[in-house]
């Protein structure tokens, strides 16, 4: 059974990225990207992109928001919202893809507009044919339905 939120949770996680990508530190780019990330704990963990003047030093918010949640003992990702302020659908890049991809396939990803509009997704529909912790012969560590 895939994973699933209800649409209060949805909600929320939207709302949060929003208010996360208001912390976005990134005088470079000046393309500030806001995440929220909920865990099956019921936590949820926000993330902001953080640059550098050594561009490469930069952060992007997915992962910003996987390291907080990680960093506490939280590993199994039940969705992730993420927002910009561009009129599009930002999707996270491929580094952001490969790292969550770390912590499970089935996790939910929504993507947002600043008009409050979604698309959802997952971690697995991002990035197919993975290369994973299976292919190390380890077991993924990820969260799973509820019967
Ligand atoms: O999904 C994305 C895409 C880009 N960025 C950041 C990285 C950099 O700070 C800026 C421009 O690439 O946006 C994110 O945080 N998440
Ligand atoms: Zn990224």
């Amino acid at each position: 059974m895939p994973l699933s939120i209800t649409d209060e949770q949805r909600d929320t996680l939207i709302a949060m990225a929003a208010e996360a990508k208001t912390k976005s530190y990134s005088p470079y780019s000046k393309f500030r990207v806001g995440a929220a990330l909920l865990t099956k704990s019921g936590n949820i963990y926000t993330g902001c992109n953080v640059e550098n003047a050594s561009y490469g030093g930069a952060i992007c918010a997915e992962r910003t928001a996987y390291v907080k949640a990680v960093s506490e003992g939280d590993k199994l990702m039940v969705a992730l919202a993420v927002a910009t302020d561009a009129d599009a659908f930002t999707s996270p890049c491929g580094i952001c893809r490969q790292f969550v991809r770390e912590f499970g396939t089935s996790t939910i990803v929504i993507l947002t507009k600043p008009d409050g509009s979604f698309k959802e997704t997952t971690v697995g529909g991002l990035l197919p044919d993975s290369f994973g912790p299976d292919d190390l012969g380890f077991e993924t560590i990820e969260a799973t339905a509820d019967e």
